[in-house]
């Protein structure tokens, strides 16, 4: 586990370097505002449900992070938003799954999309997945790029507390939505 940790954190860095360079920043953004303590590893376990057209094994939703590495299992379940119809990420225990996530939507000023995903329930079989989240420091400012920033400048911290008391009051995160700058 602690190998996969490394192996991503050094991947997670070398993907967001490339991606910096492709939406016109500097480079060594990433290895500058992301920090150990704030980056994480999800093991996710989802038992055999008997129901699974009735229960999620993980909501819709889009990560909030700049990039998320997940390596799934053979059970398959993964599915993403594409066009308005969900489709289904086939197992590959050669691949790994790059997600972008939603600060990495508001920093590119919505060039790189932080694709909305969920989680199917097998009837029969658990399924295993390990997910590895690059985030900045709680104070690092998120500063959208381009003449028309469609987001207000928020910082990691602010934005984290945001999603975690619509999710208590609402029940669901609301995430970008909620940082659209409104100076149009
Ligand atoms: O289990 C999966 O395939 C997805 C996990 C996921 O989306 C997450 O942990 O945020
Ligand atoms: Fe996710």
């Amino acid at each position: 586990m602690e190998n996969f940790a490394s192996e991503s954190e050094a991947l997670a860095y070398s993907l967001a370097e490339v991606l910096a360079e492709k939406s016109g920043r500097k480079s060594s953004f990433f290895k500058k505002t992301c920090v150990r303590n704030t980056c994480y590893l999800r093991m996710n376990r989802y038992p055999p449900c008997p129901k699974p057209s009735e229960v999620y094994g993980l909501m819709p939703h889009t990560d909030s992070d700049f990039l998320t590495i997940l390596y799934q299992d053979q059970v398959g379940g993964l599915q993403l938003i594409k066009d308005n119809r969900w489709i289904a990420v086939k197992p590959n225990p050669r691949a790994l799954i790059i997600n972008i996530g939603d600060l990495f939507q508001a920093w590119s000023n919505g060039m790189y999309k932080s694709v909305e995903h969920r989680v199917m329930t097998n009837p029969t079989v658990e399924r295993f997945s390990t997910a590895y989240f690059l985030c900045p420091s709680y104070d690092a400012v998120i500063e959208c790029s381009g003449d028309c920033p469609a987001y207000r400048n928020f910082s990691f911290g602010e934005f984290r507390q945001q999603v975690q008391e619509d999710v208590k009051k609402l029940g669901y995160k609301v995430g970008l939505p909620r940082f659209i700058n409104d100076i149009y």
